[in-house]
């Protein structure tokens, strides 16, 4: 684990983004740990998340047009994410997120912002079986854009729809690759070394023994 990921983790613990104890998942698993993104919910929080997500973006050096943050997390993510780009590495990126119910008045629409157009940057908090980056993948192709890529926070790396991962399931199905800031590896590697929250360790690994892909 790279240091800038032990900070992420140490910051999202802070935060209580992620949080240790029994919560149930859109996929119905019933999980041992959740990260609760709505929780960075302060300005100096985002842009400090932004510059997490900008850099892990610049890095993996997947080319893209556009920012797509999924309604409703992903907005903020995206915005955050513009941001920081704009400010961190000099890169002027244009986004834009959707509404989950249509608009019929005014502008109208279920986008906003930028045009979904081009190579997309999906940018969401967490993947965990991959049901909403295949939600967000249909707003994509109704506008005739392609995926250049998908920038996440947290794999929990977990099964998909069959055996692979989620993450190598949408990598497969949609030929682009996942980025993330880190793992659950790394969350496991984090709780190992750290005196406080050691004792969540073998509930997180019973959980990814039932649900995980190595
Ligand atoms: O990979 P999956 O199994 O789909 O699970 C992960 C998704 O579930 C949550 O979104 P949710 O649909 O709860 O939306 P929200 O952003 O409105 O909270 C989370 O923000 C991820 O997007
Ligand atoms: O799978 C989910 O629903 C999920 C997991 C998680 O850690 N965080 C979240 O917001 N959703």
């Amino acid at each position: 684990m790279k240091d800038y990921q032990r900070d992420f983790i140490a910051f999202a613990i802070d935060r209580q983004v992620l949080r240790f104890g029994e919560f149930t998942l859109k996929s119905g698993r019933t999980s041992p740990y959740f990260f609760n993104a709505g929780l960075f919910n302060k300005g100096s929080d985002l842009a400090k998340l932004g510059r997490f997500y900008a850099a892990a973006l610049a890095d993996s050096e997947v080319d893209f047009d556009v920012l797509f943050g999924p309604a409703y997390k992903g907005i903020p993510i995206a915005t955050a994410t513009a941001v920081a780009l704009f400010d961190h590495h000099g890169i002027d990126t244009p986004y834009c997120f959707n509404r989950k119910e249509k608009k019929d008045h005014g502008e109208g629409g279920n986008l906003v912002g930028a045009e979904l157009s081009g190579k997309v940057m999906l940018v969401d908090d967490v993947i965990t079986a991959g049901t909403a980056i295949r939600e967000a993948m249909d707003i994509v192709k109704a506008n005739g854009a392609d995926l250049g890529g998908v920038l996440i926070a947290l794999d929990r790396q977990e099964k998909g729809q069959g055996e692979l991962s989620a993450i190598q399931e949408v990598e497969r199905d949609f030929g682009a690759k996942v980025i993330n800031i880190v793992s659950l590896n790394d969350i496991i590697e984090f709780l190992k070394d750290d005196a406080e929250f050691a004792e969540h360790l073998p509930k997180v690994k019973q959980y990814r023994e039932k649900y995980g892909v190595q």
